[in-house]
């Protein structure tokens, strides 16, 4: 897959069938679009495109509503280019660029990537002051003449699968369901840093991870996650919280207990996919009783399968 930004200068003399949207976390919705947009462009011979924001347009338009992101870019472009993407635009939204109306938009597209066809969902709108929509877009296809497949709603238990309903579901703990209309399981990117160093003395090392506040942090609880470190998956349980027992925490840690696992990954980057909520974060009379649970925890993780990941 080429990945290019607004600095572009080459041609794609090819012509190009284009996804447009900002597919925070690649949820089923955006796979049909995806999916519709790879097909076509192979049975007509031109390139599957996807043209996307690195920033979220709200961080220009109204850095108040920026909601917490489900993904990060460089596991979008992963998921993208595994899913037969040839080309990704990611490109900066700036206040410039927002200036730019419905029209002026689809010419450029067509300028510069030689945009044939375009690909969008049934609610897609663009352009200054979000100008554009479906009905737009269709008169510009007559006007232009390029080919418009506009997509239905994916649907899930009757309703509609958006970003803002599996955010909801992540922040409720939910992750198993919100799992069900993604792509990939919900992950959290981080390294791997030090902590209190209690966890080894109880038997249970927990690697602690960083994190950043841009993305959405799921339900404070326990949860059977698997982890990503050094270029192997394993079954970990993770707790995401304040670790009350052992003390008054001030500072949220997500940390994780990774199963049949011995080495030090201190500075390791790490990837850490939610599967499912087992239990809320509990303030135990003392260790005795929190290892007690760990080892029940443990237990139930083991037998637990792993994700199979792209
Ligand atoms: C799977 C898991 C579940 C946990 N559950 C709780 C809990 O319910 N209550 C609590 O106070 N601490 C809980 N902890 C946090 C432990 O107290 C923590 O791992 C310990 O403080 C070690 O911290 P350290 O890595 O900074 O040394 C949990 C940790 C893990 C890995
Ligand atoms: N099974 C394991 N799960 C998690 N971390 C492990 C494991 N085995 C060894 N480690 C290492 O031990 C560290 C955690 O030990 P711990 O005593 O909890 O220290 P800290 O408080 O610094 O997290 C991890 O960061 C990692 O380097």
């Amino acid at each position: 897959m080429i990945v290019i930004d607004e600095t572009y200068k080459g041609e794609l003399n090819e012509g190009t069938y284009i996804a447009l949207g900002s597919f925070d976390g690649l949820h089923m919705g955006h796979m049909s679009l995806i999916n519709r947009v790879v097909d076509e462009a192979l049975a007509d011979g031109v390139k599957s495109m996807v043209y996307t924001f690195k920033n979220h347009p709200l961080t220009v338009a109204k850095p108040e509503a920026v909601p917490k992101l489900l993904m990060d870019n460089e596991q979008k472009l992963h998921l993208l280019e595994s899913s037969g993407i040839d080309v990704t635009a990611m490109i900066s939204f700036t206040k410039g660029y927002m200036m730019t109306g419905p029209e002026e938009f689809i010419t450029m597209l067509m300028d510069k990537y030689n945009a044939k066809g375009i690909v969008v969902g049934f609610n897609y709108k663009f352009g200054y002051k979000n100008r554009g929509n479906v009905d737009s877009l269709r008169e510009l296809s007559h006007k232009y003449g390029f080919k418009l497949m506009v997509l239905e709603a994916a649907k899930m238990d009757e309703a509609v699968i958006s970003s803002t309903r599996i955010r909801d579901l992540i922040i409720n703990g939910h992750v198993k369901d919100a799992n069900t209309m993604l792509f990939e399981p919900f992950m959290l990117r981080g390294t791997v840093v030090g902590g209190r160093k209690i966890g080894r003395k109880i038997g249970f090392p927990t690697a602690n991870m960083t994190y950043d506040n841009k993305y959405l942090i799921p339900k404070i609880g326990v949860y059977y996650t698997n982890i990503w470190v050094r270029g192997k998956l394993h079954r970990g349980i993770s707790s995401v919280g304040y670790n009350p027992t052992i003390d008054e925490g001030q500072r949220l840690t997500i940390e994780t207990y990774i199963l049949d696992f011995n080495e030090d990954i201190y500075g390791e980057e790490v990837r850490l996919y939610f599967m499912e909520y087992m239990r809320g974060e509990v303030k135990f009379e003392g260790l005795d009783a929190l290892i007690a649970q760990l080892n029940k925890d443990r237990d139930y993780a083991a037998e637990k399968e792993l994700a199979h990941l792209l």
